[in-house]
């Protein structure tokens, strides 16, 4: 197997505010291979954005990267080591802000957001737009530019491409806006796509027509994605592989028919119940217990045992680890849940929360035993 085209170690990414240090992406692993199609994929504020930020090096303040390493194609975007006196520093291999810049911004990754009209400037002609971006961004003149615009326009579907080049923003659907974007991510021929929820405003039709879309692109230019969704339905529908993010952490990960055949983490599973289908009615729905608890103060042990309808003592102890755990013989899929380690999970009781079976043992009892546990445990599992 050769390298990862990107390969995200241990990333952790930090925002540091009045109320707190917010852990938003905590110790994050995953690899994206040459021409392929990767989710990232949880719940409102798993850390998804910002992870996909990280790997551009675009975070804001108050946030930054704090540890960890992100590698593409041999080149280190990321690189944060310990120094002698025991400070994180970016290491002298990192890409200085400037190469970032001029090497891979817009020419080797290309980044996609999900407001296209906030990278589209409503006051100029669409085609004059992503003209200009092939200009600056490719070794061209503005007529072959504009022939290579127009080109792309079409590629991405849009009828009547020499015409529609001299419409505004705002004369576009957001279907059509987001084909604009689409082709401007592909105008200088990356490598890789990063796709931060694209089509999450779009309507299902729409979505389904931008969906295949980018898989034909892919097939076509080999360009490989970091697609970031909400939506599992998403993820069925394009992707290779995939990534499963929990409160700054990834839970699962594995090819995306083995995710959903085979299911490991009870988050995962969660996750995939909650999600409407085509063979499931709108009641058989079964939403995931409670609301995500705060990045600022997680959860001890297990991140999701505050939810989890499988949640022991144990869960609220042991950090899992991040590990193998497919059968002999079959692909790699990794799972971070104490179900498949060694730590007594087995033997050790149900928790009494909203989500387990458990869930009888009376709330005053409950919130009482609560009342003396301190362990940083928020009041996730009290959630009325
Ligand atoms: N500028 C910021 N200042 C403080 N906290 C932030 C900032 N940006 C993001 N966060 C926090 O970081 C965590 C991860 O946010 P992120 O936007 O990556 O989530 P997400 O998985 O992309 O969710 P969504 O599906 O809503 O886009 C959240 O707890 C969020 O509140
Ligand atoms: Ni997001």
């Amino acid at each position: 197997m050769s390298e990862p085209l990107l390969t995200v170690e241990n990333l952790k990414t930090q925002f540091f505010t009045e109320e707190g240090t917010v852990r938003a992406v905590d110790g994050v692993n995953f690899e994206v291979n040459e021409g392929e199609l990767v989710g990232l994929v949880g719940e409102s504020g798993a850390g998804k954005s910002v992870a996909a930020q990280s790997i551009m090096r675009l975070v804001e303040e108050p946030g930054r990267i704090v540890d960890g390493t992100v590698t593409f194609d041999g080149k280190k975007l990321v690189d944060i080591q310990e120094t002698p006196d025991g400070r994180m520093e970016p290491s002298d291999e990192m890409l200085t802000n400037r190469e970032m810049r001029e090497q891979i911004r817009g020419r080797e990754i290309a980044i996609v957001f999900q407001d296209p009209m906030e990278s589209l400037n409503p006051v100029f002609k669409v085609g004059d737009q992503l003209r200009e971006f092939i200009e600056l961004n490719r070794e061209v003149g503005a007529a072959e530019a504009k022939d290579i615009a127009v080109d792309m326009l079409r590629e991405v579907g849009i009828p009547e491409p020499a015409i529609r080049y001299d419409d505004y923003p705002h004369e576009f659907s957001g279907g059509m806006r987001q084909r604009v974007l689409i082709a401007m991510a592909l105008a200088c021929e990356p490598r890789l796509i990063i796709a931060d929820e694209p089509t999450t405003a779009l309507d299902v039709t729409v979505e389904g027509q931008i969906l295949d879309l980018v898989s034909d692109l892919q097939e076509r230019y080999d360009t490989a994605f970091l697609w970031v969704t909400h939506d599992m339905g998403v993820v069925a529908e394009i992707c290779d592989r995939v990534n499963v993010m929990y409160l700054g952490e990834v839970v699962e990960e594995a090819e995306v028919d083995n995710m959903f055949h085979d299911t490991k983490h009870p988050y995962t599973e969660a996750l995939l119940r909650s999600m409407p289908r085509p063979d499931r009615s709108v009641e058989a729905l079964d939403p995931i217990k409670g609301v995500m608890p705060e990045a600022i103060n997680p959860p001890s042990g297990c991140r999701f045992h505050t939810r989890c309808p499988e949640a022991r003592e144990a869960c609220k102890e042991f950090h899992p680890q991040f590990r193998d755990a497919s059968d002999a013989g079959e692909a790699p899929h990794a799972v971070s849940c104490i179900k498949y380690e060694d730590v007594g999970y087995e033997h050790s009781e149900p928790l009494d929360t909203e989500a387990t079976g458990a869930f009888a043992g009376g709330l005053a009892e409950m919130r009482g035993a609560d009342g003396a546990d301190a362990a940083g445990v928020p009041g996730g599992d009290t959630d009325e």
